[in-house]
Formats: structure tokens, C-alpha cells, sequence
């Protein structure tokens, strides 16, 4: 069965906004991180990561446990890198010891993505922390080197549409790829900390050309210098994912509003929030100064 949501004894909005203005103004204060991007694009993939591991077939994975915690997931070599990401929410977590692990490394993602201009995202806590032997075992998250039938397929086990597959794979806007990271390599230039629908655009409008990089991984390369993994560029080889490409490279409102649901079904995936009412938008700290 699902996981039952619980609510946390007498948290409300206020509670949470508060320790979203606390990664928020972290976020800004920790500006340098990985070539001044920030943490903000490793923050949002660890929120996909924690919530990937999903497997709707036996409910097992996903973000309600906050397995990501022990040391078999966090070591799993897909991984890689995103110990920044947990170490920037060690003192988060001190800060607020009442926070589930589960709604820390979700809410950190919307934080992360409303203050990085990306759409509103609403939220509902209610993941409770798993024992570690409810941790998934490694390689349940996807392979860069594949095509598009290999990213339907993938993404199928969460029963994701197409629509839904292209639009969270905007978020490649966001952030980079490191070679010691992932065994691909990124250029520094195009890295964003900012969400737009770049990622479509440039699928579209750049001149790709398949190359082996240093690690001997092939990857498409542009001449301003932009990459696409073989899984972002299988977008626009496999005609159903395409069109989706190609509304969204027109449509940056149609991107966000799909990006939204996509991410919230992508983040509550295995989980029953019951009757716990309806989900929290929170401000951007820029709407709290005014
Ligand atoms: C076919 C599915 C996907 C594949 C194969 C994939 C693969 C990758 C790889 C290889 C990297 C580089 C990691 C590194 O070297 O540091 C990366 C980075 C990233 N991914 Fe994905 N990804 C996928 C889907 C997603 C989704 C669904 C999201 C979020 C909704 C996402 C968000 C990100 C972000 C924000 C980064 C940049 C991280 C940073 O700059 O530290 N990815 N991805
Ligand atoms: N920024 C970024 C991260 C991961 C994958 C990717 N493909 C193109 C850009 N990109």
C-alpha cells in the first residue's frame, strides 16, 4: 500500500516557512559554491534523486523515507556529487530537528527552484523517516548513455507520461555536469542558476555534435561551447518527445505550469496525503521583503 502522510504535531505554513527562508537565505549567502552557481541546481537534483529511487511495482523507494540518509544510498555512485547538497543541509536539519529527512530534501528542491525565478511549487509534508533497512538498493536511477525508448521505458516505472518525461527534464536548465561527478563534462559558460526554458531552446536552436569526452563518455557538444547528455538529446530524435520540445522552446508559461505538476507527481510519488489538507505555497524571500 501507499505511505500514509502524517502530519507533524501542531506545524503549519508558518513553521515550514520558516525553514524554507532558512535554505533560502543559505542559498544566498553560500553564493561561490561550484563556479558562483550555487547550491541551488544540486539541491534540486537531490530532490529528484531521493524521490527516483521510486518503484511503483512494490511501493519500495521514493522520497517518503528519507533513506538518502544512510550511507548505502548516499554512496550509490549515481550519486555522486550530491554530498553537497547533504552537507549543506546538515545545519538546516539541526536547526529544525522536527522536520522529517524526507520533507527536508523535497522542500529544499522547491526552495531552491522558487528562488532560483523558477514557478511556485506547492508542497505537503507528511514523509515520516524510514528504518535503513527500508533502504532501496543502488541503480535505480537512470543511465545518461541511453536513447529514447531507454527514457520511456525508465521513466515509465513511475508512470510518467511523454509530456511529463520532457518537461521534468527542463531542469537541465539548472546547474552542470562534472566529470568526476558523473563521467560527463559540462561547460562552465551555460551553467544557470536561473530557471528558464534555455534547455528546449537550445536543443533546438544549437549545432550538436556527438563527441567522446576526456573520460571517453560520448556526449553532444555545441560550438558555444553548451552539452546535452544522450538522454536530454534523445528528446528531439524520438518524434513524440519532440513536439513537447518544441512547445516548450515556444511556450515558457506552458513549460513551467507542466514542470510544476510533473515535479510535485515526481516528489509525492508512493505517497497518500489523505485528508491532510491542501498543499503549501511558499514565498520567495524576495516577496517577503517588500
Ligand atoms: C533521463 C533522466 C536523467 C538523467 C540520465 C540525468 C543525468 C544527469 C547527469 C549525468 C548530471 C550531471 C551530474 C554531475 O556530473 O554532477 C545531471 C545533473 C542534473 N540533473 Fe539530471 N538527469 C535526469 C533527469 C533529471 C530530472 C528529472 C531532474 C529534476 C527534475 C534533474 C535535475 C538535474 C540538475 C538540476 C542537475 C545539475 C546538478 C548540479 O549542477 O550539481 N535531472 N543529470
Ligand atoms: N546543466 C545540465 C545538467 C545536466 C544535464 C544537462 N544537459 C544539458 C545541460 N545540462
Amino acid at each position: 500500500a501507499l505511505h500514509l502522510a502524517k502530519a507533524q504535531d501542531g506545524k503549519s505554513l508558518e513553521d515550514f516557512q520558516k525553514v524554507y527562508n532558512a535554505i533560502a537565505e543559505k542559498l544566498r549567502d553560500e553564493d561561490e559554491f561550484d563556479g558562483y552557481i550555487g547550491y541551488g541546481p544540486n539541491l534540486v537534483r537531490l530532490s529528484w534523486h531521493v524521490s527516483g529511487t521510486f518503484d511503483k511495482n512494490d511501493n519500495s523507494g521514493g522520497s517518503f523515507g528519507g533513506t538518502y540518509r544512510f550511507k548505502k544510498e548516499a554512496d550509490d555512485p549515481a550519486n555522486k556529487g550530491l554530498q553537497n547538497a547533504a552537507h549543506f543541509l546538515e545545519p538546516i536539519a539541526k536547526k529544525f530537528p522536527w522536520i522529517s529527512h524526507g520533507d527536508l530534501y523535497t522542500l529544499a528542491g522547491v526552495t531552491a527552484l522558487q528562488e532560483m525565478q523558477g514557478p511556485k511549487i506547492p508542497w505537503r509534508p507528511g514523509r515520516v523517516d524510514a528504518d535503513e533497512k527500508d533502504t532501496p538498493e543502488n541503480g535505480r536511477l537512470p543511465d545518461a548513455s541511453q536513447d529514447g525508448s531507454y527514457v520511456r521505458h525508465y521513466f515509465g516505472r513511475f508512470g510518467f507520461t511523454d509530456q511529463e518525461i520532457v518537461a521534468l527534464l527542463g531542469a537541465h536548465c539548472l546547474g552542470k555536469t562534472h566529470l568526476e561527478n558523473s563521467g560527463y563534462e559540462g561547460p562552465w559558460g551555460a551553467a544557470t542558476n536561473t530557471f528558464t526554458n534555455e534547455f528546449f531552446v537550445n536543443l533546438l536552436n544549437e549545432n550538436w555534435k556527438l563527441e567522446k569526452n576526456e573520460a571517453g563518455n560520448k556526449q553532444y557538444n555545441s560550438e558555444k561551447g553548451y552539452m546535452m547528455l544522450p538522454t536530454d538529446y534523445a528528446l528531439v530524435q524520438d518524434g513524440k518527445f519532440r513536439k513537447y520540445v518544441e512547445k516548450y522552446a515556444k511556450d515558457q508559461d506552458a513549460f513551467f505550469e507542466d514542470f510544476k505538476s510533473a515535479y510535485v507527481k515526481l516528489l509525492e510519488n508512493g505517497i497518500d496525503f489523505g485528508k491532510l489538507g491542501k498543499a503549501y505555497v511558499f514565498k520567495t524571500l524576495d516577496e517577503q521583503d517588500s
